[in-house]
């Protein structure tokens, strides 16, 4: 596909996909989803712009059609001077531009050809001229990969759209022996809690099941999927390995859709869900802004007011004791699983640290201040709450999920500490002044800072679902605090056993 007839082929780092496709300003569709698509799959993205359209999340506005020569500029521009690994064809919008197309596949022969026949859009919109139609059956025969969705296959073929899965596979098997294509059938327009899509050739037929997502968020999952597939085929055994890994992408980006609060209408997928992000605020400042609230409401707790004042019965500040002691037992666990997953030897150490050190003070604890048998209850349902909730977390999260919900136990124990201990001034002849001294030692602060160092370094390693996931930790975790340092209003009456 190159005529630098004297430059050397180069080994190339990444897949160089080149979608040929129409606009969509707002980001979700056409080759603007497709770029992203190519991104999320580590291509090389390229853009062959056949149509400008003004659309957004309610619809399609307006479209205009550039003529065909510099369509033909740009393709060749791109052909004349770059090796092409995958094509992807979505919107041609009319028939001189269909015919333009084939011509350039014919002259130029790319290994993969994935396209997506782009007829109408999901709003109803005609995204391709009725009399282009043939010209589309055509290009059928020219690709080696196509991608309908039950409407669209229904055209290609002459016949009326399918309504069961069945017809619609039946369908797709007499498009790919008539075609010579390998077809994608997606079943995204079906009714039910399923959407399933099919990988269909001649002589085999591969049903991919995937679940419903129940959002509005599916503006360009079409253009996403077949643009995901033409990524990731140069470097897959076959079609089915490509579209699987690819869908298996599509269900997360589309579940993730919503969050991104692009458009009033049918929002776009989040293609770069599952990956890392440059540039996204610290999760530390992140979630603890979110958790303001929470931290607010710890402030007016009895116990908060009692400890700071001296005004707590000393039953209630040893039975909180007993509690945090019994929590310690367990929150060492969960620190010991973070060093077990920590990506480094400097992470290692400093949650093995901390969770050797709230041994030591859960020792302290029974044996200095509660010392004797009168503490030996179990734990209640406050701290049996909380420690179900981290231990849940370290059993099936990962490093980047246990370390957000281990974070709230430094921070807003630090914060906290810090507010009783301002609150509580000169502690001279204060009944708990020993304890509320211990708020003021600074190793508090600086473990609540590394750990949050540590969790803000571990969310830039995550993608947009995790990171979700890490601030529902941690928001879980804030809640069980402020429940925690409200034990005397609700705690079970006291028992000293
Ligand atoms: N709500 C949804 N939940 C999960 N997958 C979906 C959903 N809607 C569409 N899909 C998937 O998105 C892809 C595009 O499907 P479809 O909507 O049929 O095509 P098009 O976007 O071309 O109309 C398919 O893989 C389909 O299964
Ligand atoms: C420029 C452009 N191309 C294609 C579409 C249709 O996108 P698709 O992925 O089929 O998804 P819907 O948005 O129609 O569900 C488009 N809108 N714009």
């Amino acid at each position: 596909m190159t005529t630098s007839a004297l430059v050397p082929e180069r080994a190339a780092s990444r897949v160089r996909v080149l979608s040929i496709a129409g606009t969509d300003p707002t980001g979700g569709a056409g080759i603007h989803a497709d770029l992203k698509s190519f991104a999320a799959h580590g291509a090389y993205g390229m853009a062959v712009v056949t149509a400008l359209v003004a659309q957004n999340s309610h619809g399609v506005r307006a479209v205009h059609v550039p003529d065909v020569a510099f369509l033909r500029a740009q393709l060749d521009a791109v052909s004349d001077d770059v090796t092409v690994d995958a094509v992807k064809i979505g919107m041609l919008g009319t028939r001189a531009v269909a015919d333009e197309v084939a011509a350039w596949l014919v002259r130029t022969k790319p290994p993969v050809i994935v396209l997506d026949p782009v007829m109408v859009a999901t709003s109803g919109d005609r995204l391709l001229d009725t009399d282009a139609e043939e010209a589309v059956r055509r290009l059928v025969t020219r690709a080696h990969l196509v991608t309908p969705n039950l409407p669209e296959l229904g055209v290609l073929l002459g016949e009326p759209r399918a309504t069961t899965w069945p017809d619609a596979v039946r369908q797709a098997r007499r498009l790919a022996r008539s075609s010579g294509a390998t077809v994608l059938l997606k079943g995204g327009h079906l009714d039910g809690d399923g959407s399933p899509d099919a990988v269909v050739d001649a002589s085999t037929v591969t049903e991919l099941d995937a679940l419903r997502v129940a959002t509005t968020s599916t503006h360009g999952t079409g253009c996403s999927l077949s643009a995901a597939v033409a990524a990731l085929r140069p470097r897959r055994p076959d079609w089915v390995t490509a579209v699987r890994e690819a869908k298996r992408w599509l269900t997360g980006a589309i579940a993730a859709g919503e969050a991104l609060a692009v458009g009033s209408g049918r929002g776009p997928v989040d293609h770069l869900h599952h990956a890392p992000t440059l540039g996204a605020r610290p999760f530390g400042a992140d979630a603890w802004e979110r958790a303001a609230d929470l931290r607010a409401a710890c402030d007016d707790l009895p116990f908060v007011r009692g400890l700071a004042d001296g005004t707590l019965p000393i039953e209630r500040f040893e039975a909180y004791l007993h509690q945090d002691a019994l929590y310690l037992a367990q929150y060492s666990r969960v620190l010991a699983r973070a060093s077990q997953l920590a990506p480094d030897a400097d992470a290692q150490v400093f949650w093995a640290q901390g969770s050797a050190r709230c041994l030591e003070v859960e020792r302290h604890l029974h044996e200095e201040r509660l010392a004797g048998a009168r503490w030996t209850g179990p734990a209640d349902r406050t701290t049996t709450g909380y420690v179900d909730h981290l231990l849940g977390v370290a059993l099936t999260g990962s490093y980047a999920e246990v370390v957000a919900a281990v974070l709230p136990c430094y921070v807003m124990y630090a914060d906290i500490g810090a507010r009783i201990l301002a609150r509580a001034g000169d502690l001279t002849g204060h009944p708990y002044g020993d304890w509320v001294a211990t708020y003021g030692d600074p190793a508090f602060a600086q473990a609540a800072a590394r750990a949050t160092e540590l969790a803000d370094a571990a969310a830039r390693e995550v993608g947009a679902a995790t990171r979700a996931r890490m601030l529902a930790a941690y928001l879980t975790s804030c809640a069980h605090e402020v429940a925690f340092f409200d034990q005397v209003r609700v705690a079970e009456p006291v028992v000293a056993v």
